[in-house]
């Protein structure tokens, strides 16, 4: 078999973030080799608990957590919790028992700069949440860039509307600064954004088949899935709930589940459109000197293998 993918998931969980971080860890074709934690959909603190609870939850202790930035890149400390999405604890409200494990020492930041100098070229960052800790990283190791593999990135709305407001997508949204660094630092990125996401939909049907399997994982998902499904069922008018981050972890393991455009994304930072990420495709040759000469390129999905992705995420966690 080939050498298994070493992935470093950044995460804020979240519901459907445990929904990614328990099918990382029952998929073959990769080593989890930490989890990293930030704000988004509940503040740093929590998302620490929680990385720390799900890795208890599926008996890999092993696996080190990493907490990362409690404010914004800019120090912000006014920060947009999504937890009228994933409930107030992150997990469906279930009020689950601390866990036992703690974080390791290091920060978010110099965990992910340490692995991808150990292991040069061959670290994933799966980033699911504000790019704040990605940020930093490569603020702090100039090095960081050329030693990471792959970032691959739930984030932004290409040429379609934002879910915190017309303009703007949740993580990218959580610190606009952050994500136009990492767009703009000539890393090997990947962005997934919500054009991509929502077309990616677990349906009722699909939920009552996991809550019959046998699988230990299903059955802990489909406990926390209530809120993420009366959620949607109210923002939107699906049947079903969409799998933001499972997709985003599964084109990091396989590419061939996306189709992909390469070109220039910066990120707004200020006014209405806070957060919007405009994809430039260079099909045009700008005579004038602006923000967007020079910048390398990033590649955003275009098109998913919807089926084959639900299919994916169902199966493996109902075999566990
Ligand atoms: O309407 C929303 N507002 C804020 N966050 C959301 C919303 N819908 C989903 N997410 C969360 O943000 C990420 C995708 O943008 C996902 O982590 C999702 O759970």
């Amino acid at each position: 078999m080939a050498e298994r993918k070493k992935i470093i998931i950044d995460t804020d969980p979240g519901i459907d973030d445990a929904m990614a971080i328990f099918l990382a860890l029952q998929s073959p074709e990769v080593e989890v080799i930490g989890l990293t934690t930030i704000y988004g959909n509940v503040y740093t603190t929590l998302a620490t608990t929680n990385a720390l609870h799900l890795l208890e939850i599926a008996g890999r202790t092993d696996i080190p957590v990493a907490e990362g930035s409690h404010v914004t890149i800019t120090k912000g400390t006014k920060l947009r919790i999504a937890d009228f999405v994933h409930g107030t604890d992150g997990l469906g409200n279930q009020n689950f028992p601390p866990p036992k494990g703690k974080p390791i020492e290091q920060s978010a930041a110099d965990f992910l700069t340490q692995q991808a100098s150990l292991y040069p070229g061959k670290v994933t960052v799966v980033a699911l949440g504000p790019l704040t800790n990605i940020a930093l990283a490569i603020q702090s190791d100039p090095a960081f860039v050329k030693n990471i593999g792959q970032i691959v990135i739930l984030g932004g709305a290409f040429s379609v509307n934002g879910n915190v407001n017309p303009a703007a997508e949740a993580n990218i949204f959580g610190d606009p600064d952050a994500a136009d660094i990492v767009f703009t630092s000539g890393a090997d990125v990947l962005a997934i954004g919500i054009n991509i996401t929502h077309q990616v939909i677990l349906t009722d049907a699909d939920r009552d088949k996991m809550a019959k399997s046998n699988g230990k994982l299903a059955q802990y998902i489909c406990k926390i899935l209530d809120v993420y499904f009366s959620y949607h069922h109210d923002a939107y008018s699906t049947k079903g709930v969409y799998l933001h981050d499972p997709t985003t972890l599964l084109a990091a393991i396989d590419p061939l589940l996306v189709t992909y455009v390469e070109g220039v994304v910066r990120v707004q930072t200020m006014g209405i459109t806070r957060g919007l990420t405009l994809f430039y495709n260079k099909q045009k040759r700008f005579g004038e000197v602006s923000e967007w000469c020079d910048k390398p390129t990033v590649k955003v999905a275009v098109t998913v293998d919807a089926p084959s992705v639900v299919k994916l995420v169902m199966e493996r966690l109902m075999h566990s």
